[in-house]
Parts: structure tokens; sequence; C-alpha cells
């Protein structure tokens, strides 16, 4: 990480006597960052977040595509989920777009392969995601010898795979746990996550790029446990199987599973400058994504291009970095040595592992996150030096809009629900 003096330091000049950060007893700059943690808490609050939650409402960006009955490879998985929430709902009116689909499977409703979707099922596929995969030659792919990390579309779409609309499938509590959630979760921090080994002089032995690594990864958990929180069910139908009556934060599960560890907070905040500086400079690609000529997007595209860019391309200009990539350069020290196959191989062990995610919902998350994270660091890794011009496909650019939207309703997530405690 390359030290910064005073005059580059963030220094965005916002005025609102707001730090949720310091009733945590978090201060100053937020590691491996160049921010400090008021800073990023008041940006996201007041630019970053309300345009976000814009974006992400528009139909180009609400919908992606995904396969829920990919199996487990890396164990047998008995999955324990206890409500019908458990499920996704596919589009019940598939978008305008979606007619066009070129191919189709054979069997349309329920897929009888599919034990997940018990939901009446729309198979439709999303003719813009199809057209990008099997070009994606033409894009940085991380499966040549220039790769670093694997993304979606170096994948094949499988027969399977449904388009989803993440606006009627919102990330909350499900009641997914015991030991298939625990086994995922152990996975993801215990074998996929770079781990420390004892170093001669007791210090830590893991380098700058291996630990924002993991630092993303925990957090993305903190980040779906705030979510989880922040929309808990209070109290269970009793008329009805598996489902909620009532639905409300649950300051409790926040305090336990996040805001009384100092360092899941902090990795969310790592978590989120990690993705809003990948998502600012790949702007452009994101705005190419979005079809142009095409009536049912101009929504999306006007609400991203006209709104949201700017405000970030303007922050770029405004407000210093809060994440310099430059300190994961390959080609640098410490941990820039990160040995591209190695990254690789572990973000194919996360895909794999989000396989293993034994609730539908849950899974739709983990595997889009995923995704924005492996897309934020594909775009933060590519080389400037070589102008290479990174593209996105219409699955990576939702994906890194969205895991940005996640990570930036956690943080807010944390403060209402930091605020409701101290009022109890
Ligand atoms: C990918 C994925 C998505 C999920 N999505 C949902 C969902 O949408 N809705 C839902 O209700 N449930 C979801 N779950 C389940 C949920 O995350 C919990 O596993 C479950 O609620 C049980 O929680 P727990 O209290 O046992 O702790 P868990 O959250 O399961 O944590 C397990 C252990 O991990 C460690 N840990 C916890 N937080 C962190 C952190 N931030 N950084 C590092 N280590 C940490 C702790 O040692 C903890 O004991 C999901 C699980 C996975 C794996």
């Amino acid at each position: 990480m390359q030290e910064r003096n005073n005059e580059e330091r963030c220094s965005c000049d916002l005025d609102r006597p707001l730090s949720f950060a310091a009733t945590v007893d978090l201060h100053g700059d937020v590691s491996e960052c160049c921010c400090t943690f008021d800073e990023m808490e008041r940006i996201n609050a007041e630019i970053v977040h309300p345009l976000l939650k814009r974006v992400v409402a528009t139909p180009f960006f609400a919908h992606f595509k995904i396969d829920l009955c990919s199996d487990c490879e890396l164990w047998t998985d008995a999955p324990l989920c206890v409500l019908r929430d458990c499920g996704v709902c596919e589009c019940d009116e598939p978008p305008a777009w979606a007619s066009q689909v070129e191919w189709m499977p054979s069997i349309t409703g329920p897929d009888a392969g599919c034990e997940h979707l018990d939901d009446q099922v729309v198979t439709t596929v999303d003719l813009h995601v199809l057209e990008e995969w099997p070009s994606s030659s033409g894009l940085l792919s991380f499966l040549n010898d220039d790769s670093m990390v694997e993304t979606e579309s170096n994948h094949a779409i499988s027969d399977t795979a449904v388009v989803v609309d993440l606006r009627l499938n919102p990330e909350r509590y499900t009641g997914y746990n015991g030991p298939s959630a625990e086994k995922v979760w152990n996975a993801i921090h215990s074998e996929n996550c770079f781990q420390q080994e004892n170093a001669t002089d007791g210090g830590c032995s893991l380098t700058s790029d291996q630990r924002v690594y993991n630092r993303i990864l925990s957090g993305l958990h903190s980040s779906i446990s705030l979510h989880i929180a922040h929309s808990y069910c209070l109290e269970m139908d009793p008329n009805k199987i598996a489902e909620c009556k009532t639905w409300g934060p649950n300051v409790t599960v926040a305090l336990e599973r996040v805001l009384n560890h100092k360092d899941r907070m902090e990795n969310l905040y790592v978590a989120f400058a990690v993705l809003l500086r990948a998502v600012q400079k790949v702007g452009i690609a994101i705005t190419s994504a979005v079809p142009t000529e095409d009536d049912f997007f101009a929504e999306s595209l006007k609400e991203w291009k006209d709104h949201l860019l700017p405000q970030l391309q303007n922050m770029v200009n405004t407000c210093p970095l809060m994440f310099d990539e430059t300190s994961l350069s390959l080609d640098g020290e410490g941990l820039g040595n990160l040995n591209r196959l190695e990254l690789q191989r572990r973000f194919r062990h996360l895909q794999q592992i989000m396989q293993c995610v034994g609730c539908d919902r849950c899974k739709l998350w983990g595997t889009l996150q995923t995704l924005g994270i492996g897309t934020a660091l594909r775009v933060l890794l590519a080389e400037d030096s070589t102008n290479e011009i990174v593209e996105l496909s219409r699955q990576e650019a939702v994906a890194l809009v969205h895991t940005l939207e996640r990570f930036s309703s956690a943080l807010v997530y944390a403060t209402e629900l930091a605020a409701t405690s101290q009022e109890g």
C-alpha cells in the first residue's frame, strides 16, 4: 500500500455530524484504505446509497441469471430451511426483453430436474447475457495466461439457469442455519481465505493483498448478517406453514453477529471501499453493458448514466480515493506478488462453495455477490499500463453494482440498528 501525504488524503467536506463508526469505537483510517471511517460513512449515507437504491430498482440492474439447480460438488449437503422465503420468486411476467430469447429449454414450467423451484417458473433466458457469454473471449478472459480471476464470463450458461427479478427476492432472514450454513461459512473463512502462518518474527504473515481478500469475504459475511438483522422474521404466522407474519429489525442479531465485533465492522468498510473504487474505475464499461436501443432499459440507463455515474466521477475528482488499487498490483511489493493462478483458484473454489448453499434465496445473493467481488478484483487488477479496456458482461455489471449496493445498504443498516440499540 502506498503511503499518501496529507494533501492526497481524503478530505470530503460534508457537513453532517454523523458518526456511527465512532459509536462502535472505530476511529481514524480504515485499514488497507485511504479514508477515515467517518468520511466513508458520510459519503455513503449522503451520496452513494440514495443513488444506488434508485439504480438497482430499475429493470436492467434488477435482473440476474442463476442456476439454482447446480449441485454441491464439495460435500453432501443437508440444508435446513424454515421459511418458504428460502425460495426464489422467478419473474411471473417475464420482462419484454426476455421474449426475444432465441433458445428455450425443452421443458416449460417447473423444471423437472430442479427440486429447489416450486413456485411458478418462467424459464426464460436473458438474450443479452447469452450474447455476451460466448463472445467473452474478446473480454478480459481470466482463463488465459493473462488471467487473474475467473468470473462468470468464462462459464457456459446451464440449461437450468433462470432469470430472476431481484426486487421480488429481497435479501433477508430465511431461517437458513445449522450445519449446512455453518459448513459453507467455515469453508469460506477456514479454507478459501488466506490462512495466517506463524511468522518467524511473530508478526503478521499475510501480505496486503491477502489481507484485503480476507477482509472482503469477512465484509461480505457482515453484510449478509446485517441484511438478515435488518429484515428479520419477528413472528411466524401460526396459521400458515413456514411463513412469516411480522418482519422487522432484530437488534440483538445485529449486535451479536456484527456490531459488537470491530473487525467484522471494519471489514465491511473495506469491502465497500474496494467495490466503490471498482465501480468508479469501470463506470464507462457499466454504461456500455446497458443496451441503449431498448426502451425497456431507458430508465436504467438514465438512473445510472445521468445520476449515479456523474456523482461517482465527481467524487474521484473532489474526494481522493477510498481504496488505492495499486496496493493490489501483481507487479508491486508484497502481495502484489499474489500468484495469478492462486487467485483464480480461490475464486473458482468460492464459486463452488456458493453452489453448496442450501437455500435458494441465500444462494442467489451469495452467488451474485461472489461474482460482484470477482468482477471488482478483475477490474482493479487490470493493468493500466497496457491500456487494457475492461469490458463487462451484463451479469458482471449487474453483480458489481448490486454488490456495492448490498455493502452500502449494510453500512446504513448498521447505523440504524446501532441507533435503535442505543435508544432501547
Ligand atoms: C452464502 C450465504 C448466504 C446466506 N444468506 C442468508 C440469507 O439471505 N438469509 C438468512 O436468513 N440466512 C442466510 N444465510 C445463513 C446465515 O448467514 C447464518 O449462517 C445463519 O443465520 C446462522 O448464523 P450464526 O449466528 O450461526 O452465525 P453465522 O453467521 O453462520 O457465522 C458462523 C461463524 O462465522 C464467524 N463469523 C461471523 N461473522 C463473521 C464475519 N463478518 N467475518 C468473519 N467471520 C465471521 C463466526 O465465528 C461465526 O460463529 C446465508 C449463509 C450463507 C453461507
